[in-house]
């Protein structure tokens, strides 16, 4: 096919893209992108190659597009080199030397260097968090407000830093899985993992250690999320982790703004769809997610999962009532998370809803396992969550940076440097098994200060869980 045809195909009603010198037609699929509609009309008749490629499966277009929409080759002759995105690649450092890997003594050092080394696109994409960036903020500022009560005078030249953990939650990439199945960590794949799920889950093999989870968005239609679980279940993946708190997409404004500019310097400004609610559609607002998930659908997804196939788990809990009631639905597990900050502003730190389970509801802590996650940064944030009952913690942004700075290495890196913190801070406290980090080792009264007196309730109208 000539471009120039390819060229005509170039609106919401008729949408072609070429990728990797084939052209497809992708008017189908607009609606349902993950990215948004615009995600891919700013490709529509034109060369989407370099947007594409970095972020997609290499199977993605032969699993999700009908084989009558590939629609054959595009005639290279005809096809104009699209201009590259500006600051596509930066020199690693500011002075344009590489910081060598030994030299990044913790995970804050790591992002400095990712910051220098990747471009302005993905560190819009990592870094962006919701609106005024109150929830991003407070997720790190929340863990100053819980100080140690160190015991001295113990024997701690041993340390056992093994703890029986099924769930972390590092984001998702190859470099990832090979990471975390070499320190024996708990890898969860996003639903939309750039590498395909498939090629992730070899990693995991019988010689490393490590365990492979999924983590499920679910879509709005059921036979997607239908398709999407038995993904999870054929690939064996040891749990199924719910996100639950995406029922419309966050505001990142630093991803939208940096996107939308680089529109208006191609001079082809976006549409004006953003702050309306008015595409949505079928349950759907802001995004692709099903904006209707309620508890029944939990109960539907756990019967398609199977008990067999391994725990559940919830992510997104960010109250005591939503554990409480996770907890009397027999979900096996929670992950208290605020998505990073990116979607609620103003959403309470992880820490802080741990707390607050443990004012109002500690049966939950006996009964179910409780993991978190949201600026995780030191040694000292893991041992904190662990002195509180968390059952284990979970990372995003650090192991994008590191992967950005330095690949699997700076995985590996990175994993070394919280251990090594980790232990420290143990020994400086006087304990020597991780099992043993619990209440006696915290003083929480000024994180306890800002906690609710009590769960609300009114005499008219009684508190409903
Ligand atoms: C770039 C980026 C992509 C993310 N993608 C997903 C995702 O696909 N599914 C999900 O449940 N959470 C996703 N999250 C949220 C993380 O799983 C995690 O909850 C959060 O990053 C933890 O906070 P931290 O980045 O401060 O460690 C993403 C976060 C970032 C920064």
């Amino acid at each position: 096919m000539d471009a120039k045809e390819v060229a005509k195909h170039n609106s919401r009603e008729s949408c072609y893209v070429i990728i990797s010198g084939s052209v497809y037609d992708v008017t189908d699929v607009i609606e349902d992108h993950p990215g948004g509609s615009q995600a891919v009309l700013r490709w529509a008749g034109r060369d989407a190659t370099r947007a594409y490629v970095p972020i997609h499966p290499s199977n993605t277009l032969e699993k999700h597009l009908p084989k009558d929409k590939h629609l054959g080759p595009v005639d290279p002759s005809t096809v104009e080199l699209e201009k590259a995105e500006p600051e596509q690649t930066k020199p690693s450092s500011q002075h344009g030397v590489e910081t060598d890997i030994t030299v990044v003594q913790n995970l804050d050092d790591i992002e400095a260097v990712a910051r220098q080394k990747v471009s302005a696109k993905a560190w819009a994409y990592f870094n962006s968090a919701a609106d005024s960036l109150n929830s991003f903020h407070t997720n790190r500022a929340d863990w100053s407000k819980i100080s140690f009560r160190p015991r001295i005078l113990r024997n701690v030249a041993r340390a056992n830093m093994k703890r029986r953990a099924r769930l972390g939650h590092p984001d998702g990439e190859l470099c990832l899985a090979r990471g975390a199945a070499q320190s024996n960590i708990v890898y969860c794949s996003s639903t939309y993992s750039s590498v395909a799920h498939e090629d992730l889950a070899p990693c995991f093999g019988k010689s490393n250690g490590g365990a492979l989870t999924f983590q499920l968005y679910v879509p709005r239609k059921k036979d997607d999320c239908e398709r999407l679980i038995k993904v999870a279940r054929d690939l064996k993946c040891k749990a199924l982790v719910v996100t639950v708190d995406t029922a419309v997409l966050g505001r990142r404004e630093e991803d939208d703004r940096y996107q939308a500019q680089l529109e208006v310097d191609e001079g082809r400004p976006m549409e004006r769809t953003i702050a309306t609610n008015e595409e949505a559609e079928g349950g759907v607002f802001r995004g692709v997610h099903c904006s209707t998930l309620d508890w029944d659908d939990i109960r539907w997804i756990k019967r398609l999962w199977g008990a067999e196939n391994g725990p559940v788990y919830i992510k997104g809990v960010q109250t005591a009532e939503d554990a409480l009631l996770a907890m009397r639905e027999g979900i096996q597990g929670i992950y208290l998370s605020n998505h990073g900050g990116r979607q609620l502003d103003f959403a309470p730190s992880s820490i802080r809803t741990l707390l607050e389970i443990r004012k109002f509801c500690p049966e939950v802590l006996e009964n179910m396992e409780v993991y978190l996650d949201g600026g995780v940064r030191r040694g000292t944030d893991v041992v904190k969550a662990l002195c509180l009952g968390a059952t284990a913690v979970g990372l995003g942004r650090p192991f994008l940076y590191a992967l950005s700075a330095y690949g699997t290495d700076g995985v590996l890196r990175a994993i070394e440097l919280l251990s090594a913190e980790i232990q420290t801070t143990m020994r400086l406290m006087g304990v020597t098994d991780i099992n043993d980090l619990d209440l006696r080792h915290v003083n929480t009264k000024i994180l306890e200060r800002e906690l609710p007196d009590e769960l609300y309730s009114h005499p008219q109208r009684p508190y409903k869980l």
